[in-house]
């Protein structure tokens, strides 16, 4: 949950104020502050304000980092702009640790044990992954040999998460990209593009691509073909690998584009991408129930930052992000479950004592509210071996609510 996705929660109680951490910009004046509603008129300017978002998601991380709730080494060097006077409010700081602890049980579950020197190769799709150090958690803890991790956004986010890596030496040593690599042309199977926003390694790959024109990509291929072969649908996206179990993520990404291309871009992938033997399954974290006062204010809030949720209303509920799921052609399983259900019943009675212990948090109730505005929902479509298997077993919610 980052900041400016959230309700002002002042605002919310007595009109005014704002939270407590400023949001520095980008360098290359590429993101503009998410005030920055004078550009949110024209596509340009509502695009560099959604791209902004990821700055403020890496604040959030970095605050939740440096106050204990979560251990992430790589959060400060990936939080753009070195992530001064980050602090965020104590609920901001629960929402961001349950968000990402939740979705680290998933993508765990779904990698299995570290340990397995049989473990099956995997591979993960992170839509809109901007400064996100997932790859780096992961590759701490697990061979690189075992994992295919791609990274889709903007190419001037991209391109400044690449500026991070090549000038920081404990990425690059965790994803085993030497410095020759990142000179420029080839090395050690690694290519880094001469505009400096693409990055392929055997086992992480950074593509500079607005979602959107996959969209585009998919209608010409299907007016030009009959039958879409796996190989020409991902001639721009090298290295995916068709044929490996694979996760898509959206953390907050999908929200941002049209209700039309966000489920064309996972139709992409889920109809077009990957044959039907190959299995997939879809996590999203994002904002619900824009019905309730709290999510009127929240989305009003949001717009007078020129940010527009634009699949909020179609996929408005539990229910409706579990349709989603079936409609998409994840029929193996599909769940969900809100910030509120998952703080509640996954996180062990241990672990909310410790995170109770790091911060006075008084607004028990405007926590409850909030966390009922966020959720998870996974889907998947797995084969015999069952890659998918261990989120058989993780406890969901009653989507009827
Ligand atoms: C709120 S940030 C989340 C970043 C990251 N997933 C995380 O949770 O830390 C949303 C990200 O989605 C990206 N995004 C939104 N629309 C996109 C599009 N059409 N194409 C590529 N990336 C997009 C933004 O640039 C931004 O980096």
């Amino acid at each position: 949950m980052s900041a400016p996705q959230i309700p002002n929660l002042n605002t919310l109680r007595r009109g005014g104020g704002g939270l407590r951490g400023r949001l520095p910009g980008r360098g290359r004046g590429s993101n503009a502050a998410p005030d920055a509603t004078p550009n949110a008129g024209n596509t340009a300017g509502k695009d560099q304000i959604v791209q902004s978002t990821d700055g403020d998601a890496s604040l959030s991380r970095l605050s939740a980092v440096e106050l204990g709730y979560l251990d992430d080494p790589f959060a400060r060097s990936l939080t753009p702009g070195g992530g001064t006077a980050s602090r965020r409010f104590p609920i901001i700081n629960r929402g961001t640790y349950v968000r990402t602890t939740a979705i680290d049980e998933l993508v765990d579950r779904f990698l299995g044990h570290a340990d397995d020197q049989h473990a099956t190769k995997k591979q993960i799709i992170s839509l809109g992954a901007g400064s996100d150090t997932r790859i780096f958690r992961i590759c701490a803890k697990q061979p690189a040999s075992t994992i295919v991790y791609h990274e889709i956004d903007f190419s001037v986010n991209t391109a400044a998460k690449i500026k991070t890596i090549r000038s920081t030496p404990s990425l690059q040593k965790t994803i085993h990209i030497n410095e020759a690599a990142l000179e420029g042309g080839e090395s050690g199977g690694v290519t880094i593009s001469l505009a400096g926003d693409t990055l392929h390694s055997p086992s992480y790959h950074i593509h500079p691509i607005d979602l959107r024109t996959l969209v585009a990509e998919t209608k010409k291929q299907t007016s030009q073909e009959s039958t879409i072969s796996p190989t020409a649908s991902v001639a721009h996206l090298p290295g995916i690998d068709t044929s490996l179990p694979t996760l898509l993520i959206s953390e907050c990404c999908l929200i941002y584009l049209s209700p039309h291309d966000a489920d064309s871009v996972v139709d992409y992938f889920a109809k077009k991408v990957f044959p039907n033997t190959t299995p997939l399954g879809l996590v999203i974290y994002e904002p619900i129930r824009p019905d309730d006062p709290f999510g009127r204010t929240m989305v009003s809030n949001l717009a007078a930052r020129g940010i527009q949720l634009q699949t909020l209303h179609k996929y408005s509920s539990l229910k409706a992000q579990k349709q989603r799921l079936r409609d998409h052609g994840f029929d193996t399983g599909q769940e969900v479950a809100d910030i509120d259900f998952i703080w509640n019943r996954w996180i062990s009675e241990g672990e909310k004592e410790r995170v109770a212990m790091l911060e006075m948090l008084d607004e028990i109730e405007e926590w409850r509210l909030l966390a009922q505005h966020y959720c998870i929902a996974w889907g998947w479509r797995d084969s015999e071996e069952g890659h998918f298997i261990d989120w058989n077993v993780i406890e969901k919610q009653n989507s009827d609510i």
